[in-house]
């Protein structure tokens, strides 16, 4: 025999109670199980407020109305008229009750925890009343069951307390009397001895289930409602929260007792001592197999059942000398608090006995407050503790599982997910089971950090970067490009997932929270109507507060390097294309690389040298492992590389300027490539990677432009001089040719000195055969000492660059 409990939700509306019979139907032939019933979703609320406001001589009577309007409306909808008369009056004889009970509580301006808890007892009264009727049309034997006559319970309104051995034996006299009846039973309700209606605390028709299911030793108790059992997290906060399968009764007891919502922890209470196992399933898709809670449950692959959270909790702190080795201190803290109902949610204590860290619900920290300082007024006085303070805006956040006591690193592996987002943790407890490790930490990041540690601990099974970019020239249109094609490919051979969640250029910007559609972006971006600001957009991307965000700067624009500080230090790694923030001053340079440091994100801007060729990185690894570089030879623009090769007869040489610009070599003002600046920058990062703190003003740069070119004051100008300079050019270049040599403009980093100079080249040189847009770089260095570590290749173009960017921001997703 089965119970089946159905929740606010399942009775909540003319589609939910039909969704409720269509499930009661298989069942038929069978044995009749036990329905137990919450009230309509809402109305227990309703009740509560009514009364509340009847007591303070507010106006609760349009409220009323619509409860019983709400109620009337069903059974109007799915019920034939022939059958509507006898269950609305049942129906109106239980308004008309509440209404004088409301009445009296105005009239006597007193609302005792008795009143309220008989006020609320309608809820579950009237919901059952309705469903037991429209039940009776498919199946006649349903039976509608005050359920509040057969538990007994002590005085306690509002958290009675179950008398078993009653309980148990006047369930199961009823049920034998009424074995061939489908029971309708209110859930949430129960009575003490004089008879008068107690309830079981909020969610309590849960625990109404499981008491049944105990008295009757039911085969399961299946607790229906509107999600897909229990989840990993709270799929409201974390988007990829999934389904359990299964959970021991610890496992769902601690993640119901922080905030899973699903069940009502006392639940598991009567459940786990008779072995009767609790399917949690889901009304509205009954496809759902079913959370299982039970004994010996399969093993998990998972290294954690859940993440839980509680949104907002209290803490205070105790400290003090007169704790220390003081035996039965915290005792007397902790037994006072239960006495005066004060539920402490979390302890932790130092292990030098010298403090005591508990939080405590919000509504009950004041009172805890000034019952500590009632109770230890004379340590108080005697500054033997500290006068504690009440700390607000925190959220406990808790990982549950059993596999964490077989597993080590897991306490590491939240800790790191938590720091390398910037989450400050404000105090750990670790349940002595070892099934939960709980931390408080601000409210602000809750959800940050449950997103962030549920990738980190599900990380095999997907793991989401979401990135923030600037620029949509020629590198930001192509990454996206690259990006909405790797997407399917990343997905399932790598479990990561990229998200572009913010987008902006000069002009418009465009933020969504659920990412944006990489297939329509500029037609979105464009029709946008807020003009882009750089300052909202970082603003909003701050305040998105997600995990593993990433900055990505492909503009060749001053502003953003400004906010690169800030970013990182907001626990957002970057990436950039962009090089003037490395090549400006060393000072800011380090600080970057300090700031990606200290708060445990990435830099990374591997495209600041030769574009997607893998120099940086090289160089990275050859400095960690502890080699020396000596000596850089280096080929580094792209653009100039491009005009050297392709400068051949017949053509002049602004033409080919203009040809490596339509490529995308060149940088958006070729000026910068021509004059040898972009180079110089280049060198200049290179040199400070290799560990020389150069600036720009340091490095020889010999510029191989006239004059009148360097003046030109716009590209056009640029362009024009080019031409007039025309003569000097194929000079320059008949001299190269005629002594069989080529043109190259190569930069050296020798004894801590860089130089970028033009050189004619002979075959001998390693630099003479190259083509296209190739860089090429030879490092000399303690390792590399005879023959050089050379690295070759195309050094400039959207692709490779837009490739090299992608690839920085994935090494970001690897960490
Ligand atoms: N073309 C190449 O081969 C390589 C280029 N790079 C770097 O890539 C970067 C981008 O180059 P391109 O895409 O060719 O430039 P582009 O001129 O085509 O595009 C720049 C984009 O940045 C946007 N932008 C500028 N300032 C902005 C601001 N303050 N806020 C928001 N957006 C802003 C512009 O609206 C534009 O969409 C440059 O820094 C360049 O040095 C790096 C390596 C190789
Ligand atoms: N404009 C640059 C592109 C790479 O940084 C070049 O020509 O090398
Ligand atoms: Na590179």
């Amino acid at each position: 025999m089965n119970i089946l409990k159905f929740g606010g939700t399942s009775v909540g509306s003319v589609d939910s109670i039909s969704a409720l019979i269509e499930i009661l139907k298989p069942l038929q032939g069978q044995e009749n199980p036990v329905v137990v019933l919450s009230a309509m979703g809402g109305v227990t609320n309703t009740l509560l407020e009514m009364a509340e406001s009847a007591k303070d001589l507010q106006d609760y009577t349009e409220r009323l109305k619509l409860v019983e309007e709400k109620h009337f409306k069903v059974i109007r909808t799915l019920l034939p008229a022939s059958a509507q008369n006898p269950v609305l009056t049942k129906l109106k004889i239980c308004f008309n009750e509440l209404e004088d009970i409301l009445q009296s509580v105005y009239n006597l301006r007193e609302l005792s925890p008795q009143t309220k808890d008989l006020i609320l007892s309608y809820g579950e009264r009237c919901a059952t009343i309705m469903v037991s009727h429209i039940a009776k049309q498919q199946f006649p034997e349903a039976l509608y069951v005050d359920g509040s006559e057969l538990i007994k319970t002590d005085s306690n309104f509002g958290q009675a307390k179950v008398n078993t051995q009653i309980t148990e034996m006047l369930i199961r006299d009823f049920y034998k009397d009424h074995q061939d009846k489908l029971l309708f039973v209110t859930g949430f309700i129960s009575s003490n001895d004089e008879g008068r209606v107690t309830t079981l605390g909020r969610g309590g028709s849960d625990y109404t289930a499981a008491i049944w299911g105990a008295a009757l030793n039911a085969d399961q108790i299946e607790i229906w409602t509107d999600v897909d059992g229990m989840l990993t997290a709270d799929p409201r906060m974390v988007k990829k929260a999934f389904s359990l399968p299964e959970l021991s009764y610890t496992e769902a007891m601690e993640l119901s007792y922080f905030g899973a919502k699903v069940i009502y922890p006392p639940t598991m209470i009567p459940a786990f001592l008779k072995r009767i196992p609790i399917v949690i399933k889901n009304t509205f898709n009954t496809d759902f197999a079913g959370t299982y809670i039970k004994h010996g449950i399969s093993p998990s692959p998972l290294p954690i059942k859940g993440i839980s959270s509680i949104d907002e909790i209290s803490v205070l702190n105790l400290s003090g000398s007169g704790m220390v080795g003081k035996a039965g201190f915290s005792g007397r803290l902790f037994s006072m608090l239960s006495r005066e109902q004060v539920n402490v949610v979390l302890i932790t204590q130092s292990s030098s006995e010298h403090s005591i860290t508990f939080a405590v619900k919000p509504a009950d920290s004041l009172k805890a407050l000034s019952l500590i300082n009632k109770e230890f007024e004379l340590e108080l006085q005697a500054r033997k503790l500290e006068y504690p303070e009440v700390e607000n805006g925190l959220s406990v956040l808790a990982i549950v599982g059993e596999n964490m006591k077989r597993t080590p690193g897991m306490s590491g592996k939240l800790f790191s997910a938590l720091g390398r987002n910037g989450v400050n943790v404000r105090a750990i407890a670790q349940g002595s089971s070892e099934y939960n490790i709980s931390v408080i930490i601000s409210k602000t990041d809750l959800s940050k950090a449950v997103n962030a540690v549920h990738d980190a601990f599900y990380a095999d099974l997907k793991k989401t970067l979401h990135i923030f970019c600037l620029g949509t020239g020629n590198i930001g249109k192509t990454l996206f490009r690259q990006l909405q094609e790797q997407m399917p490919f990343l997905a399932a051979n790598n479990d990561l997932q990229v998200k572009v969640m913010g987008i902006s250029n000069t002009r418009t910007m465009l933020l969504n929270p659920d990412g944006i559609d990489l297939a329509t972006w500029e037609e979105e971006l464009d029709a946008q109507e807020t003009k882009a600001s750089l300052p909202d957009f970082i603003k909003r991307m701050k305040s998105m507060n997600l995990p593993n965000c990433v900055f990505v700067d492909n503009t060749a624009s001053h502003n953003p390097i400004e906010y690169y500080l800030d970013i990182l230090q907001s626990s957002i790694s970057v990436v950039t294309c962009n090089k003037l923030g490395n090549s400006a001053d060393y000072e800011q340079y380090a600080a970057f690389k300090q700031a990606a440091r200290t708060y445990g994100v990435d830099f990374f801007y591997e495209t600041n040298v030769g574009a997607g060729l893998p120099i940086i990185r090289t160089l990275r690894d050859l400095m960690l492992s502890g080699d020396q570089v000596g000596r850089i030879e280096a080929i580094l623009s792209g653009t100039i590389s491009y005009i050297f090769n392709n400068y051949k007869n017949g053509v002049l040489f602004h033409e080919v300027v203009k040809e490596a610009q339509d490529k995308g070599y060149t940088e958006p003002d070729p000026r910068d490539d021509l004059n040898g600046k972009d180079f110089m920058r280049k060198m200049l990062i290179l040199a400070r990677d290799a560990g020389y703190a150069l600036e720009e003003k340091d490095i020889d740069l010999q510029n191989m432009l006239p004059a009148s070119c360097m003046a030109a004051e716009s590209v056009a100008d640029f362009y024009q001089e080019l031409e007039n300079n025309t003569a000097y050019f194929e000079n320059l270049k008949s001299e190269a040719t005629n002594n069989n040599k080529v043109l190259r403009y190569i930069g050296k980093l020798e004894d801590g000195k860089v130089s970028i100079n033009l050189q004619m080249v002979d075959e001998n040189h390693p630099f003479f055969t190259l083509s296209g847009s190739d860089n090429i770089i030879s490092f000399t260095t303690n390792r590399y000492k005879d023959r050089p570590l050379v690295v070759k290749g195309p050094g400039a173009g959207a692709e490779v660059t837009a490739a090299g960017v992608f690839a920085d921001i994935i090494n970001v997703g690897k960490r």
